[in-house]
């Protein structure tokens, strides 16, 4: 870990747990990791920063104890909304969206970071916890995960980005309708069938090897190449195939000039061993 980084924080473990990757943990086990308004604050700064280290090359998402998380403190949602003192309508309206617009920023800062984050959930993954795990790059679960778009159940409509990410995520829009507007709980084995997540597993142990397997891999890999796949892939989603063409032909203009391309194309052909690829 580079000493100018701190990764410490009151709701959030950070650990390195070798080869580049690091596994932030949701550490309020015994609310099971409710979200309230520090470790959501916490989400964005630790990700802003995992973005520019150098040692970081791929992350992991979970939570601790016994789920990764019940969503929303309930709590916080009441008090928060009583925090907006102003008596006019516009400048309370004002106040409002700087707020929304700072948590949302939060939980943007997982997709923006450019490492992959992978979003490794167990038990309980519920209202604000799907706007988290939908802002990342691969979901992996256990088969006792429960899902739940549960926002309307609290009388609103979220703004934390589940409904502007489950979209570009989930092809079925009957079934990201219904989840959204009814706010059913709903298993893995579904997730898993309306591509919300990539991976089921029987034990969070194994979900966790598997997280870890899979990060260790990106980690290996070269990451000029890992990062940019990420940024691409994250501009395609949101622009026309032209306009993403485009994009990744000027982001290769400087990034296809690396070293690491040769590197690897000599293991390739030598059937050498992964060149281990410089920091980035
Ligand atoms: C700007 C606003 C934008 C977005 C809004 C988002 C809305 C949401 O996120 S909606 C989702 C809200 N969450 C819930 O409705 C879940 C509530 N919790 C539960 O239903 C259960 O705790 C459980 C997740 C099913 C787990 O059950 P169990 O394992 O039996 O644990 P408990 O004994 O119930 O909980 C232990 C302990 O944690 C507290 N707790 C759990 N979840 C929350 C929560 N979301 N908020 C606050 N506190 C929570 C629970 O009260 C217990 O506390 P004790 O002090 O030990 O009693």
């Amino acid at each position: 870990m580079r000493p100018d980084m701190a990764y410490s924080y009151k709701f959030l473990l950070v650990k390195e747990i070798g080869d580049g990757v690091f596994n932030v943990q949701l550490n309020r086990p015994e609310k099971r990791n409710a979200i309230n308004l520090e470790i959501w604050d916490e989400i964005g700064d630790v990700f802003s920063k995992l973005d520019t280290d150098c040692n970081c090359r791929a992350v992991i998402l979970s939570g601790n104890g016994k789920a990764f998380s019940s969503g929303i403190e309930v709590q916080s949602l009441a008090e928060g909304l009583t925090t907006f003192e102003e008596d006019d309508v516009a400048r309370k309206g004002r106040q409002i969206l700087r707020f929304a617009n700072r948590m949302e920023r939060s939980f943007t800062m997982i997709e923006k970071c450019c490492k992959p984050v992978i979003a490794a959930m167990h038990t309980y993954c519920l209202g604000i916890a799907m706007d988290i795990s939908t802002a990342c790059t691969i979901r992996y679960c256990t088969k006792d995960t429960e899902f739940s778009v549960k926002e309307v159940a609290l009388g609103l409509a979220s703004d934390m980005g589940v409904l502007n990410r489950l979209p570009k995520i989930v092809g079925n829009h009957s079934w990201i309708y219904e989840a959204a507007l009814t706010g059913r709980h709903f298993r893995a084995n579904e997730a898993l069938q309306q591509g919300l997540v990539s991976r089921v597993f029987d034990s969070y142990d194994d979900l966790m090897a598997a997280a870890k397997e899979t990060a260790k891999v990106i980690a290996t890999n070269s990451p000029v190449a890992v990062q940019g796949v990420k940024i691409v892939l994250n501009y395609a989603r949101d622009h026309p195939v032209d306009d993403s063409l485009r994009y990744v032909a000027l982001w290769n203009m400087s990034q296809g000039q690396t070293n690491d391309i040769a590197e690897s194309a000599v293991a390739l052909m030598t059937k050498g061993p992964k060149p281990i690829y410089a920091k980035l």
